[in-house]
């Protein structure tokens, strides 16, 4: 075994793995240098052409201090009218890494990636929103969950009183897109972004900072983290990103916990990352967030066992040996988002796919678009237990469903996932089905909100290997809310999306159990009793 250790910038990475393959690949193709030269080449002449418009995020943040002087302005005029709590409108790359700078930097921002009428109908309804700024952030303009939560900011605003609700938008999108006449329509806060740089790779751009600053992040040090990183690698064939690189395309999958030293959160943001630019052509590497470092399924000989923190000295605190992990990321946030961009184009380089496109995003997406046209599905229940509808499989109870769901993972090369289409904060005592299930399984097990894993794990679900088991959880809507504008309500499209990632999964002919809880706490209760009685 090899201990190798690395460390440029104030980032440094520590591992036990042999890697030197993967390394040597790298280094003898120069691939460090060719990507932050913007090389598009190295991922093979079908990737060549996104690949040539798709770079800018190697030094987009020497271009991103230009924003700093018009956020300070902004920040002030809204601090003025007494405006200073920041909702953030977005999904995927649009709301990811904002979330992990304010969890790490501690800051009061909300974020709203989901289409969940409770969630949306709790924030709207806040007495905050007198008070509230909403950053609305899409890359394209048009991404459905993103536009149904501006149009219902804006009917709420009007209908608390807000006046000049406009002034209370600030609109992050590229040039040329329908946000931007929006922005310039109704006099709206706008920024556009960087276009050479993908939503995945944007935490440096406009879409990590606009939102991070107005709740108060200092964005220049993050700038220059990872500017300070940048110039310790350049010239350098062996630098931190090139040895996680090819740790990423080690192994099949790769799990990511915080390891308590400062950083929070980044294995969400690394999560989607890794699945939506790798999980695809039937190959890639699977990412699994643990909850914190003892979380199970964290190591097996089908995994890269991975901690990121923000010590310096790159090693996670205490513990025996045992506690090591494969490999361990420490560093400011700045570098490590510049580290984890580039080592995750370096391991598409090694696994030879396209690290910039999501070509399975877009099933699930039309088949939500029919089904909305159509309308939801009839179905029956194959089986009733308690306040848990069960719709395919072959268990008649939930502990039946879930026990086959853990046969199924037991297949070579299988995970399970469990993607919860539910409230991700009243909810969320049922995202501890993930470590439950995965005590019961070698297999790994990742979990996901709904509809935000479609931008994530979603890709690598219908892209990456077609081993994956289904999980998909839905739940009883309370009070629904129209969306304005449109003819449906967000309880419809949430349901919809549901459906529609449902028939894109099935039509692959993967195991898929579909469990629908008809009153959520007890629902959530039921489940989590059920699997704990599993061996
Ligand atoms: O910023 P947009 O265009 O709203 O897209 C949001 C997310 O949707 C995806 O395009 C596809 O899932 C992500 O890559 C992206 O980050």
């Amino acid at each position: 075994m090899t201990d190798i250790m690395e460390a440029s910038g104030g980032l440094s990475l520590t591992t036990r793995l042999d890697v030197a393959a993967g390394v040597e690949r790298l280094r003898s193709n120069d691939v460090s240098a060719k990507v932050l030269a913007g090389d598009s080449t190295l991922w093979g002449p079908e990737a060549e052409e996104e690949a040539s418009i798709r770079l800018g995020w190697t030094d987009t943040f020497d271009r991103s201090i230009d924003l700093v002087e018009k956020l300070s302005k902004v920040r002030a005029e809204l601090a003025e009218q007494g405006v200073g709590h920041v909702v953030l409108c977005g999904m995927g790359g649009s709301s990811l890494a904002p979330e992990v700078i304010s969890r790490t930097l501690d800051l009061g921002l909300t974020v709203m990636d989901t289409t969940d009428p409770g969630q949306i109908v709790a924030e709207i309804g806040e007495e905050s929103l007198r008070r509230t700024v909403v950053v609305v952030s899409s890359k394209s303009g048009s991404t459905v969950e993103t536009d149904s939560q501006r149009r219902a900011f804006e009917a709420a605003f009007a209908s608390v009183g807000v006046e000049d609700w406009s002034k209370r938008f600030v609109f992050v999108t590229d040039p040329g897109s329908r946000l931007e006449s929006l922005a310039e329509e109704q006099g709206s806060y706008l920024f556009l972004a960087d276009p050479t740089v993908g939503g995945r790779y944007s935490a440096l751009t406009a879409f990590g900072l606009v939102p991070t600053a107005l709740a108060g992040a200092d964005v220049t040090a993050l700038i220059k983290e990872a500017q300070d990183f940048r110039a310790s690698i350049e010239g350098s064939p062996d630098n931190p990103a090139v040895l996680l690189g090819a740790v990423i395309a080690h192994q099949p999958t790769i799990t990511i916990a915080d390891d308590g030293t400062g950083i929070v959160g980044l294995g969400d943001w690394a999560e989607q990352l890794i699945a939506e630019s790798l999980g695809k052509d039937s190959k890639g590497t699977l990412p699994v967030v643990l909850e914190h470092p003892a979380a199970p399924g964290a190591r097996g000989t089908d995994r890269v066992y991975t901690t990121v923190g923000g010590a310096s000295d790159g090693l996670a605190p205490g513990g025996s040996a045992l506690a090591v992990p494969d490999a361990a990321v420490n560093g400011p946030l700045g570098a490590q988002f510049l580290c984890w961009e580039l080592a995750t184009a370096f391991a598409g380089h090694l696994l030879q796919v396209d690290p910039f496109n999501q070509p399975n995003v877009t099933e699930s997406k039309e088949n939500t678009n029919r089904i909305l046209d159509e309308g939801l599905p009839e179905a029956e229940p194959t089986a009733v237990d308690g306040d848990v509808e069960i719709y395919g499989g072959q268990g008649s109870t939930v502990a039946a469903a879930l026990g086959q769901l853990l046969v199924d993972a037991s297949a070579p090369d299988a995970y399970l996932a469990v993607m919860a289409y539910l409230d991700r904060f009243d909810d969320k005592a049922v995202a501890a089905l993930r470590s439950e299930l995965s005590e019961r399984t070698g297999a790994p097990v990742t979990f996901g909100w709904g509809p935000r894993f479609l931008h994530s794990t979603g890709q690598f679900h219908k892209g990456g290997r077609q081993t994956g088991v289904f999980l998909q959880i839905t739940g009883a809507v309370g009070e629904d809310l129209e969306i304005p504008g449109k003819d449906r309500t967000f309880g419809t499209l949430q349901a919809a999306q549901a459906a529609g990632d449902a028939q894109a999964l099935k039509g692959r002919g993967r195991p898929f159990v579909r469990l629908h809880l008809t009153d959520r706490e007890r629902g959530v209760n039921q489940l989590l009793s059920a699997v704990r009685e599993l061996s």
